[in-house]
């Protein structure tokens, strides 16, 4: 345990030397033992983490965007179901987070399906389309900061970045909760909203994720 590093820096060494490279399933597996036995960090983790993936099974996105990498534990675990030539652009103004989750993304073998943006949100959505080449996204995972749900929600909508049946899936509408984005997205006749109870990744707390589509 050294106590100097950060414990995002401690997830990724305890990957490093204990996943197998190429394989994300082992990189998600390996994040998740070491979060659940060790130290708790806000990764989606396994119990959500099958919502995510029934969700992006189900929609085959061939643009998908995140909002929150954090240390790349979901943008592994969204790039490993995506289809060839299909990408996942994810958005993370941490430096130290940004350089974690280059590693961890290039650790698990899905660098050539990911893409990471460095900045904040609000910044990097307006990009999306001149400098990235977005048409328009098929699915948004939303895990940032809270208060950052409904107003970058509203910033998709106003850079034309939804087309009808765009979906949206946000982590932690429980705990910590993002009660002015449930108050926004459920009142709005634009999206058909769905809530998926679950837990908070690795603790015995109710949670839940918010499935929105866009209606255009
Ligand atoms: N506007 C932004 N633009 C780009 N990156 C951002 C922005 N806000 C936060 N981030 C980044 O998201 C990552 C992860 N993150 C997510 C949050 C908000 N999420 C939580 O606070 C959270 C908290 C708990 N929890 O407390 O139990 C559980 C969860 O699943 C969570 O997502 N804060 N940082 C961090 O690397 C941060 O730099
Ligand atoms: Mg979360």
């Amino acid at each position: 345990f050294i106590m100097n590093q950060s414990k995002e820096r401690r997830i990724l060494n305890f990957v490093l030397q204990n996943a197998v490279r190429g394989d994300p399933c082992s990189v998600m597996e390996t994040i998740d033992k070491y979060c659940s036995e060790k130290e708790w960090a806000m990764n989606v983790g396994d119990v959500k983490g099958v919502i995510l993936d029934k969700t992006v099974e189900e929609i085959n996105p061939k643009v998908a965007l995140e909002l929150g990498t954090y240390c790349g534990y979901s943008a592994v675990r969204i790039a490993r179901l995506l289809k060839a030539g299909a990408c996942l652009l994810t958005v993370e103004f941490n430096p130290e987070f940004a350089a974690i989750a280059k590693q961890m993304i290039e650790f698990a073998g899905v660098q050539d399906k990911v893409k990471l943006l460095e900045g904040p949100s609000e910044v990097i959505i307006p990009q999306l389309k001149k400098k990235y080449e977005v048409d328009t996204l098929d699915f948004v995972f939303v895990d940032h900061w809270k208060d950052r749900y409904a107003p970058d929600t509203i910033l998709l909508q106003e850079c034309s970045l939804l087309r009808k049946g765009s979906v949206l899936l946000a982590d932690n509408i429980i705990f910590p909760g993002a009660p002015e984005f449930v108050k926004y997205i459920r009142n709005n006749p634009r999206f058909q909203c769905s809530t998926y109870p679950s837990y908070l990744e690795y603790m015995k707390v109710q949670d839940a994720m918010e499935k929105a589509v866009f209606l255009g």
